[in-house]
């Protein structure tokens, strides 16, 4: 393990070439590399049914029944977690903690939040249910819930949805644990309630140098959030990157058209929708699986698996993307241009910006 921020050791999620089928043989995700370090956030962005939850449930163990692995490993601090059972099961349980989008669901509704909490201090290590009622109370300042024991108190019914994620992050970080995968954590949110969730979730990641795999299907968010990104499409990884590279000069046309379909506050043109849905696509290993919906297909996207393009760590899975470099530097004004993501650091280097340990 070697030593990132602030002297702590750098902890690393790493999923190669995971392959996830339905029981009909439809592959979901395929040959998905994406790797999370402490101290940096990662985007897992796309349309729904990318693949995105199932990435996220894979890496957890936790896939539902009917999903067959076809293929991949899970490697935690070097360590191969691949699989649902075994000894490492409890090793993933403790270092790697999961919310998701609907939290009021995931709370048992017979249950008050201080059994809940309690109950997860007891298991990850509190000595004593006093102890374990301290650790909730502390831990529930900590996320921003005051009046703790009226909190405890409390079921999950008499909570708004802000107030249970709250309790959910509060609950999942019990454990202590090196990483966080938020899956569409504010999508059952009032935007008011989203940002404010959002912004706790950076203030925790950037106090305890968690990692942080965000799952959204808003690029705003990763623009503002994350450090690094992976766009999916059809199970694909379609272009991944730093985020200020992969959303401030996009090579992928998919990239571009989701770029395209965000409303820009600061622009008059009204968004573009991607024509066509998520569900239409080419089947893994058969071509491009954007290439129904893609503007700039050729006879060779529906003919062969796209190739990559590289350049660093940026890199598109397409026949026709060449890379370029972002506004401002210079880049091929030849290609056909879409605006990127006004980013807060555009242009900044990684090194420049916050939370890159
Ligand atoms: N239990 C299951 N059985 C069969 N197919 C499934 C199952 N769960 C997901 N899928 C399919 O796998 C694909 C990927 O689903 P996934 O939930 O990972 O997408 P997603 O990107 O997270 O979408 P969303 O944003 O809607 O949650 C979809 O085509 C979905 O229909």
């Amino acid at each position: 393990m070697t030593l990132g921020m602030a002297g702590r050791p750098t902890a690393r999620i790493e999923v190669e070439g995971l392959t996830l089928a339905s029981a009909a043989g439809d592959i979901l995700v395929n040959d998905v590399d994406l790797a999370v370090s402490s101290g940096e956030i990662v985007a897992l962005v796309g349309e729904s049914g990318s693949g995105k939850s199932l990435t996220a449930l894979a890496i957890l163990g936790l896939l539902p029944r009917g999903i067959m692995w076809r293929g991949g490993r899970v490697r935690l601090n070097g360590t191969d977690v691949t699989g649902l059972a075994g000894p490492h099961a409890s090793i993933r349980g403790r270092q790697i903690a999961a919310i998701f989008q609907d939290p009021q669901a995931s709370l048992d509704p017979r249950w008050t939040v201080g059994r809940y909490l309690t109950g997860q201090f007891r298991r990850y290590g509190a000595t004593s249910q006093r102890a374990a009622r301290a650790a909730a109370v502390d831990m529930l300042a900590r996320v921003g819930l005051g009046d703790p024991a009226r909190i405890l108190g409390a079921f999950p019914h008499e909570l708004s949805g802000g107030m249970a994620q709250r309790v959910m992050i509060a609950g999942a970080l019990a454990a202590g644990p090196q990483f966080l995968i938020a899956d569409e954590p504010t999508t059952a949110l009032d935007v008011t309630t989203q940002a404010q969730i959002l912004d706790l979730l950076e203030d925790l990641q950037a106090d305890t140098g968690l990692g942080v795999l965000l799952i959204t299907h808003d690029l705003g968010v990763v623009a503002e959030m994350a450090q690094r990104v992976a766009v999916l499409y059809g199970g694909t990884v379609m272009e991944t990157g730093e985020a200020a590279d992969v959303l401030g000069a996009p090579w992928h046309p998919y990239t571009q058209a989701l770029l395209a379909s965000m409303p820009d506050l600061a622009q008059p043109a009204p968004p573009r929708p991607i024509s066509g849905s998520p569900g239409d696509r080419l089947a893994a290993g058969t071509g491009c699986p954007f290439q129904p919906r893609c503007r700039d297909a050729i006879a060779l996207c529906a003919q062969r698996p796209p190739s990559v393009v590289v350049s660093g760590s940026h890199r598109a899975a397409c026949h026709r993307s060449e890379p370029r470099l972002p506004h401002g530097f210079g880049g091929d004004k030849t290609q056909p241009q879409t605006s990127g993501y006004p980013l807060p650091a555009a242009g900044t280097s990684s090194a420049e910006r916050r939370h890159v340990g």
